[in-house]
């Protein structure tokens, strides 16, 4: 796969990058196992996290120039870039601050003498990272990584190798030593053959069931650990006690966001029939009316998809579904002209025999399904092959809460859109993956939690 800089608004070629060859990985993966094995991996964790704070800062004094290289690359509006390197700083300072706390030994109270877990780096780690969020995909795992010792080599997605080139770049700046991080441009074989080296001890993938799949079974065959973060098909469900007006402007934003590229994010409109044609009457509006434009301007508030192939392949999925019997009650097709740009569509009537009723659209596509009751909501909610996230909105917080814990996903947001934070865990179950991402939780997912007793005297 060639890693190339395709401007997605106007897809102009920017640059090519040369892949690296079977001789970079050997190097890569001999420099990282040897970093591993040293006292830099195994030793005190302190000079580990001032290469997190000295990145943090390298990350705020090119926050501007980081956004528009994200935004020329992929496509994300500039302000979306620029909360995508604040959030990645953010990242950063959090696991400098609270890691050692994190893998501090903890004791256990046993009757067979002073027992506690220790928590100690496995080893080399293979990231394998989409496009949608291209800095905070790479930062997710780098920070946990490194903060407890083990190195990473990295694939990332092939339409974003600028911003690749420019992770890796600020991390050397910021003294990490050569093997903490290396991105390499290689091909889903090189990857395979990466999981089965035994210097490597673990992946984490984001991105979809296909890679993640075969990035699992070959993790599987080798008995290294993994971690999936993959598609999703969030709920966004609107009771009838909702507060409306703050509900249709959050569903427009969730599912417009990064183009509607994003997992966690509104896909699936669930609507209390009291309230579902009020609703529909105002997103409608309110889809149809969003700027549509230039990224890089920013009055824009929806931009282009990431790559022509995901407009061709988005636009094969609407009319699939309406070929099933789905009602197209707004949009539907590619913009004509430069770019990838795509109508804000609006889908009705989308029966559970009609394939797209269990499709993610990674697009501005929503699905809009009406329920009688919460019962039926959450029935709906979790008839899903995957379960990231969910939104409920109810002005009877109770009511929301005890929808929140019947709806099968990784996470439940009331009243308010999914995002993401630092200290909040990120993953899901089904077949959205497993495994967890940041917080306490991700910085777990590889580390050696190893019991150690001491017999009574
Ligand atoms: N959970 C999330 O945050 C995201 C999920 N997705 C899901 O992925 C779908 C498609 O997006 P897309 O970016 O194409 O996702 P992909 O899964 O194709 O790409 C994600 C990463 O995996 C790599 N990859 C793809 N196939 C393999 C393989 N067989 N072995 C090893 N690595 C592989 C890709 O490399 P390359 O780019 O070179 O193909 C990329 O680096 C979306 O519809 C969405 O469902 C996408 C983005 C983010
Ligand atoms: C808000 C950050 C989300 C990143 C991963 C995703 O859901 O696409």
């Amino acid at each position: 796969m060639a890693y190339q800089t395709i401007n997605p608004t106007t897809n102009e070629l920017l640059k090519t990058y040369a892949n690296h060859t079977d001789a970079d990985i050997e190097a890569a993966l001999d420099t990282a196992h040897k970093l591993y094995k040293s006292q830099w991996s195994k030793g005190p964790i302190q000079p580990r996290l001032q290469v997190l704070e000295r990145l943090a800062d390298l990350i705020d004094a090119r926050k501007e120039e980081l956004a528009r290289i994200a935004t020329v690359e992929m496509g994300k509006l500039i302000s979306d870039a620029r909360d995508e390197v604040w959030i990645i700083a953010e990242i950063a300072r959090y696991y400098a601050r609270n890691a050692e706390k994190f893998l501090a030994p903890s004791k256990i109270d046993s009757q067979l003498g002073e027992a506690w877990v220790e928590n100690h780096p496995i080893g080399v780690l293979l990231a394998v990272e989409p496009w949608n969020f291209p800095y905070y995909q790479l930062m997710r795992v780098f920070a946990p990584a490194i903060a407890a010792g083990n190195p990473v080599v990295a694939k990332h997605a092939s339409i974003v190798p600028h911003c690749a080139s420019v992770f890796e770049e600020l991390v050397n700046e910021a003294g990490a030593p050569k093997g903490a991080w290396k991105n390499l441009f290689i091909t889903s074989t090189q990857v395979a053959n990466i999981i089965a080296d035994e210097r490597v001890q673990g992946a984490a993938m984001t991105g979809s069931e296909g890679a993640g799949s075969a990035i699992a079974a070959q993790a599987g065959k080798y008995l290294k650990k993994s971690t999936l973060e993959m598609g999703g098909n969030d709920v966004f469900v609107v009771l009838d006690d909702a507060d409306l007006e703050k509900a249709v402007e959050i569903g427009v934003f969730s599912r417009l966001h990064i183009s509607g590229q994003e997992c966690i994010c509104a896909k699936r409109f669930v609507l209390h029939e009291n309230i579902a044609d009020e609703f529909l009457a105002r997103f409608t509006t309110a889809m149809a009316t969003v700027t549509i434009g230039d990224p890089l301007d920013e009055s824009t508030k929806l931009g282009p998809l990431s790559s022509a192939e995901a407009v061709k392949g988005l636009s094969k999925q609407v009319e699939r579904a309406l070929q099933n019997g789905a009602t197209l009650h707004l949009g539907g097709k590619a913009i004509a002209g430069k770019g990838n740009f795509f109508e804000p569509t609006i889908l009705t009537d989308v029966t559970r025999d009609n394939p797209a009723y269990f499709e993610e659209f990674f697009g501005p596509v929503a699905q809009i399904y009406v329920v009688k009751s919460d019962d039926e909501a959450v029935e709906l909610a979790n008839d899903s092959r995957y379960g990231l996230a969910g939104a409920v909105f109810s002005q009877n917080i109770e009511r929301a809460k005890s929808l929140a814990s019947r709806i099968e996903t990784g996470a439940v947001w009331i009243n308010t859109f999914a995002s993401t934070a630092p200290e909040l865990p990120f993953g899901g179950v089904k077949r959205s993956g497993y495994g967890r991402e940041l917080s306490e939780l991700g910085i777990k997912e590889f580390v050696n939690q190893k019991l150690v007793l001491v017999a009574k005297s």
